[in-house]
């Protein structure tokens, strides 16, 4: 028998204020799978994120994590279950170190299950941020940025991984890195959904896509069946 979803919407609508912005968002996210979350600027993929992730009141629908319902937790209590956020724009404590940011990430107690990262095996995931331990935040490459906000989201031991946009304003170069990163990160047995623009890196990577468009789901499917069929992703997207 299938195991059940990592992650599962189903019905799923959201609002901001009297602004009725996801309208029955339907998505099943297979245990260590990737799924590409894809739209056109301002398609609702961020919005979806905040959701999942507890920070926006939901009128109506059912998130579960397993077969947890998550749909009226706390956004600490969706972490405890399991379920991290990289947010676009990579958050972090400026001011603070590297080692500092990654320490104040760290919850005590990880999900049922779960074995908690430890910070040299983040050091070992990305070497990078081992040199720069003692920088602060802010004085950080985009790339090494993103690093550090995969990595302060791995310090709370998810099962889940949202990552909004991890490759906004990177060079090629390291685009590519953060692809190999998704790729160890499945391979180490998470489920990640992933938001992109850049709708080429996410093919490559993702064994699901789902593409919203004014708050709807309009196409899903694998990526194997998308990749075959790239006009017709593009004309979703409006890309010509
Ligand atoms: N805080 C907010 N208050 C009111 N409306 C908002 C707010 N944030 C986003 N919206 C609206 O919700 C809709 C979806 O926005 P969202 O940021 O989720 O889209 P997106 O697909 O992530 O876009 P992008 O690719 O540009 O990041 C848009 O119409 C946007 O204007």
């Amino acid at each position: 028998m299938p195991s059940e979803p990592a992650l599962s919407l189903s019905g799923v609508n959201a609002f901001y204020g009297d602004s009725h912005i996801l309208h029955d968002i339907c998505l099943e996210l297979p245990q260590g799978e990737i799924l590409a979350l894809l739209g056109r600027n301002g398609a609702g993929k961020t919005t979806c994120m905040n959701a999942i992730a507890g920070l926006l009141p939901r009128r109506s629908g059912r998130i579960a994590v397993g077969r947890q319902d998550i749909s009226a937790l706390s956004p600490e209590a969706i972490c405890r279950a399991g379920v991290a956020l990289v947010p676009q724009g990579r958050r972090m404590f400026r001011s603070l170190s590297v080692e500092e940011n990654l320490t104040v990430a760290r919850r005590a107690a990880p999900p049922a299950g779960q074995r908690p990262w430890t910070i040299a095996q983040i050091y070992d995931l990305f070497p990078r941020l081992q040199e720069r331990r003692a920088n602060l935040a802010g004085q950080l490459s985009g790339g090494e940025q993103q690093m550090l906000a995969i990595g302060r989201a791995l310090m709370t031991a998810p099962r889940v991984l949202l990552m909004d946009e991890p490759t906004e304003g990177l060079a090629p170069q390291i685009v590519a890195e953060v692809g190999a990163i998704v790729r160890n990160l499945r391979a180490a047995g998470l489920s990640v959904i992933l938001v992109e623009q850049h709708m080429a890196f996410a093919l490559g990577l993702a064994d699901q896509v789902v593409v919203i468009n004014t708050g709807r789901v309009v196409e899903r499917g694998a990526a194997s069946a998308l990749r075959a069929d790239m006009s017709r992703l593009e004309e979703q997207l409006g890309i010509h």
